[in-house]
């Protein structure tokens, strides 16, 4: 899984210009990205600068690709804009999160419906008012997938907050809106996917949260993404991920809203 440089790479994340397989996955963890990409059949390292680490390979025969893109939107968005840049269409996040809503547990999936714009980059881009909003058939390929993977999982409205560290000011209280999950960079992917023509979605595993005001204690813990249930959780994850691609890939999405 070793790579040559590539030749005349995108300037920020270093990958490639040309060449990369057109639906890609993408995970915060550059650990995680391979781990994904261990599940593809033929698996490459492409590239790896900084956070992004990115890999190629098939999955159930579709070229796939897998790329890392660090903790934090601001970063994270680099990425998303250079694989818009490199010619992919289809981007989906796997992800961590907590979980805001009851019924949600720990190892649990949370499949994004839209996300809340507090992501502390796409405020300077455009303004607040405009959506982020998952690909209708994106949603439906990681619900079709989950089902068939017999993964317990949820959908609803993420809230991508840029602090992951509580402060001193008051969070905002959503109380009553009926979130599901809290990440950090799902909105900079959907609203550069809007902006771009991409289709975009994601799926997150519920970690635990961290902030002690949001946790749920029926559901989900205190933030500890180190124990068995969520290393299964996204085990599983990952293969629904992987597999909403596919589908997606051959206009297979199906179900209902
Ligand atoms: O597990 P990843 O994909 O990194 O996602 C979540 O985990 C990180 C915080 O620990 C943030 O990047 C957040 O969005
Ligand atoms: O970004 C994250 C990830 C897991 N749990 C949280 O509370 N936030």
């Amino acid at each position: 899984m070793t790579h040559d440089p590539p030749q005349d790479p995108l300037p920020v994340t270093r990958v490639p210009r040309t060449g990369l397989p057109v639906h890609a996955v993408v995970v915060g963890d550059p650990a995680r990205a391979a781990a994904v990409a261990a599940l593809l059949d033929g698996a490459e390292e492409v590239s790896h600068h900084r956070e992004y680490r990115v890999f190629s390979g098939r999955w159930k025969g579709l070229p796939v690709t897998v790329a890392s893109h660090g903790v934090g939107a601001p970063g994270a968005i680099l990425l998303f804009q250079e694989l818009a840049d490199a010619g992919i269409r289809t981007i989906l996040r796997f992800g961590t999160a907590g979980a805001l809503r009851p019924g949600i547990g720990d190892g649990d999936l949370v499949i994004a419906e839209a996300a809340v714009r507090d992501d502390g980059v796409t405020q300077q881009l455009l303004p607040p008012e405009y959506p982020a909003v998952s690909a209708p058939e994106a949603v439906l390929a990681l619900q079709r997938a989950a089902r068939e993977t017999g993964a317990p999982h949820h959908r609803g409205i993420v809230w991508t907050r840029a602090a992951f560290q509580p402060g001193l000011l008051p969070l905002f209280s959503y109380d009553g809106a009926g979130l599901a999950a809290i990440e950090m960079e799902l909105s900079a992917l959907l609203v550069t996917a809007s902006l771009r023509g991409l289709v975009a979605g994601g799926v997150v595993v519920v970690d635990g949260v961290n902030a002690d005001e949001l946790v749920d204690e029926e559901g989900t813990s205190v933030y500890d993404p180190h124990r068995e249930v969520v290393a299964a959780g996204v085990e599983r994850g990952a293969v629904v991920s992987l597999e909403a691609l596919r589908l997606l890939a051959e206009g297979a999405a199906g179900g209902t809203l």
